[in-house]
């Protein structure tokens, strides 16, 4: 039996919810929010889908107690209300502190030994928090990190060359956040090294960083927030968990190197991250990861200081 518990059921839990349900991927899912009434309405508005699916789900609400076995927790809490005026996602972090140290506490005395993987931002520093706080093993608790600014990228470049965003791979590495960088060293066109393609092309690199980075603000100053992009990424992380995949994706994950929660590639299966995937970065990009692990670092030292 698949079980997976999403906790904070906004604009991206929701829709986690709708698409696991709603592909008949989960067999049972626990709803917890701190808005009890919202909560309820989200179930059964998803109970009433089940009536027009090809497959069923049960679904619990409001029980921490229940997460005791479930194979994966997603946890999306957060208020994006907060960051309106800017959409700086640091706008969330002391909010969201806050929620680690209401939800980890109870995450804990369920008894939950599974994977977790945070959405929540700050995300680096939000996942590294949970982990702490839970005791779970580093390798359990990972963020969708920079996998939604890869596909981002992707997007960018895809467009830019009239091609699909699959055919474009490589990763966007460091924070969910300002100091994020498009790792070009890595970024292939239908599998030929972009670099060797830039001249003929007249590709913008700084340009198309500049789409990637700020893609999120673009679709959030036009509604409000950003759900289907993320949603997908965790849903096919999700997948990745639930059927051992061995799938590569940029994730936040702990880097030995930097002592950090930080965006690199990383292989997920059944144990959450099975092993992190180290490319042949230029010393530029190194420079710029270590600095964006730098970043999250401070940051999440200022959370125990506090
Ligand atoms: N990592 C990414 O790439 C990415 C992408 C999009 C959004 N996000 C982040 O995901 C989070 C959710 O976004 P959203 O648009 O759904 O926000 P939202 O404000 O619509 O929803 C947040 C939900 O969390 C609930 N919540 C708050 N504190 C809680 C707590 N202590 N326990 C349980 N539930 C709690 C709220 O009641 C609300 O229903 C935000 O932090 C947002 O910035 C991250």
């Amino acid at each position: 039996m698949r079980k997976i518990g999403i906790i904070g059921l906004g604009h991206v839990g929701a829709t986690v919810a709708y698409t696991l349900v709603s592909k008949g991927l989960v067999d049972e899912l626990v709803l917890i929010d701190a808005n009890d009434k919202k909560v309820v309405a989200e179930q059964y508005d998803l109970l009433d889908a089940i009536a027009r699916l090809d497959t069923s789900t049960t679904i619990k609400v409001q029980d921490y107690a229940t997460l005791k076995d479930a194979d994966l927790i997603i946890t999306a809490f957060g208020n994006i209300g907060i960051i309106q005026e800017d959409g700086d996602r640091f706008g969330e972090l002391k909010f969201n502190a806050k929620a680690v140290e209401q939800v980890a506490p109870k995450i804990k005395s369920s008894g939950f030994d599974g994977i977790l993987i945070n959405i929540g931002n700050p995300c680096d520093v939000v996942t590294a928090y949970l982990q702490q706080l839970t005791e779970l093993p580093q390798k359990h608790v990972f963020g969708t990190g920079t996998f939604l600014d890869t596909a981002r990228m992707q997007r960018a470049v895809g467009m830019k060359l009239g091609l699909d965003p699959k055919n474009i791979g490589g990763y966007v590495y460091g924070e969910h956040g300002e100091s994020q960088f498009v790792a070009w060293s890595t970024v292939t066109v239908n599998g030929r090294p972009i670099n060797e393609m830039q001249a003929g092309y007249q590709i913008d690199f700084e340009t198309l960083e500049t789409d990637a980075r700020r893609g999120g603000w673009f679709i959030f100053s036009g509604k409000g927030f950003t759900n289907y992009a993320i949603a997908t990424c965790v849903v096919k992380l999700t997948r990745a968990v639930l059927s051992n995949a061995h799938f590569a994706a940029p994730v936040s994950t702990y880097s030995p190197e930097f002592k950090t929660y930080v965006g690199q590639p990383a292989v997920v299966g059944a144990n959450g991250i099975e092993s992190l995937v180290f490319l042949k970065l230029s010393e530029l990009e190194h420079g710029q990861l270590k600095s964006s692990a730098g970043f999250i670092k401070q940051k999440i030292e200022g959370l125990s200081r506090n």
